[in-house]
């Protein structure tokens, strides 16, 4: 899967509307993120970085427990710092781990990510490897299709 992905030095931005510098800050944050991964039992430091509507940064890290179901996606991490701090749209999302394929982010942060996107559900999802040097792009649609969201809620 990985060796189809798009490398991303030197590569223009593939997001509409983020320019070059802002999406190889993003990728570089989500990298740089996983240095403070609190994950001792899985050994599998995850990092995040997203952008917010006003192009706020905020990054977030898998935080385990000693109750292994108290572990903390890095996602959710990153997007319950960014709604705490006021901030409800997110315009892009990149995750990296330590493995040299490019991961996706699980299905409950699929549900997350999805309740923070656009109406359009066009969020752009990069998923990079170790160094962030290849990923893969992919829009919250595509990794959760036919989603449930607040709009079924109505009656
Ligand atoms: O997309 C993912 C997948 C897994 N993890 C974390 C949860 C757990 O701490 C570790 C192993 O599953 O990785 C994330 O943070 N994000
Ligand atoms: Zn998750």
């Amino acid at each position: 899967m990985c060796s189809e992905s798009k490398q991303m030095v030197g590569s223009p931005s593939p997001i509409p509307g983020i320019s070059e510098e802002k999406f190889q800050i993003l990728c570089l944050k989500a990298v740089q993120a996983k240095e403070n991964s609190y994950s001792p039992y899985s050994q599998f430091p995850v990092g995040c970085a997203l952008l917010t509507e006003d192009n706020t940064i905020y990054t977030g890290v898998n935080v385990e427990n000693a109750s292994y179901g108290g572990a903390i996606c890095a996602e959710r991490t990153a997007i319950v710092k960014a709604v705490s701090e006021g901030h409800r749209k997110i315009k892009a999302l990149a995750v990296s781990t330590n493995s040299s394929k490019c991961s996706s982010p699980c299905g409950i942060c699929r549900q997350v990510i999805r309740e923070f996107s656009e109406s359009d559900l066009k969020l752009p999802i990069i998923m990079l490897d170790k160094n962030g040097k290849k990923y893969i792009e992919m829009t919250i649609d595509e990794l959760l299709p036919l989603s449930f969201g607040p709009d079924d809620l109505e009656k």
